[in-house]
């Protein structure tokens, strides 16, 4: 396995590891009275390692790998992509948070803009890790900003948390808003145009 690589503080570039993960969930199976070696759950452990290896896919992910296309449009005005689906892991309870990002920007003056679908793919290299919506949001915002060199960015993520639904406090229909707002857009009419694209339905 690769040393481990601090990777925007989070996680390692390292590889997953299906084995330990395997045995980690068995382990949890015995921890929680069930019996790993019956007919149901014989392939369950196996199952389960493969499916955290796509949930956290994002941690071998870097946001250079997605924002690949980049074209020299002279577009000055502002690009927004609504309503992207968020699908992350709280990494509190690892249970997961899902909803809606919009991510806007307005091109570097020199007209560095990149393909509309790489923003849904940037999304989900932060999203495909254990998250907090907070950090989610601030990590898309900045590497947009340090990859694009954009005038100014705004994210906006509304998700629902299953920590909170299914358990714990069970409020199932509570929504978290978070916003990361940088360059230009800080500019108070600027933002309340973009606000008022992201709310319009
Ligand atoms: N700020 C923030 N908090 C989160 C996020 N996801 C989950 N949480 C919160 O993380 C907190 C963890 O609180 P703890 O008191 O350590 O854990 P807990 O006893 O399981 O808390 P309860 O959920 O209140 O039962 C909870 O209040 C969660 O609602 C997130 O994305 N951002
Ligand atoms: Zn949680």
């Amino acid at each position: 396995m690769t040393d481990p690589v601090t990777l925007d503080g989070q996680g390692s570039i390292g590889e997953f590891d299906e084995k330990r993960a395997e045995a980690a969930v068995r382990e949890l199976l015995l921890a929680v009275g069930e019996d790993p070696d019956r007919e149901g759950l014989r392939e369950t452990p196996g199952r389960v390692a493969r499916a955290y290896k796509e949930i956290f896919a994002g941690l071998y992910q870097q946001p250079e790998d997605v924002l690949t296309t980049t074209f020299d449009l002279g577009h000055d005005e502002m690009v927004l992509v609504k309503d992207i689906e968020v699908f992350s892991t709280c990494e509190h309870h690892l249970v997961p948070f899902r909803g809606v990002a919009h991510v806007g920007y307005i091109p570097a003056s020199t007209g560095k803009i990149t393909g509309l679908s790489k923003l849904a793919r940037l999304v989900d290299v932060y999203a495909r890790r254990p998250q907090v919506q907070e950090r989610l949001t601030t990590q898309i915002a900045e590497s947009l900003m340090s990859i694009l060199e954009p005038r100014g960015v705004i994210v906006v993520v509304e998700c629902e948390h299953m920590c909170m639904s299914m358990r714990g406090i069970r409020k199932p229909g509570a929504k978290t808003l978070t916003s990361a707002v940088r360059g230009q857009l800080r500019d108070p009419a600027t933002r309340a145009e973009a606000m008022s694209l992201i709310m319009a339905s």
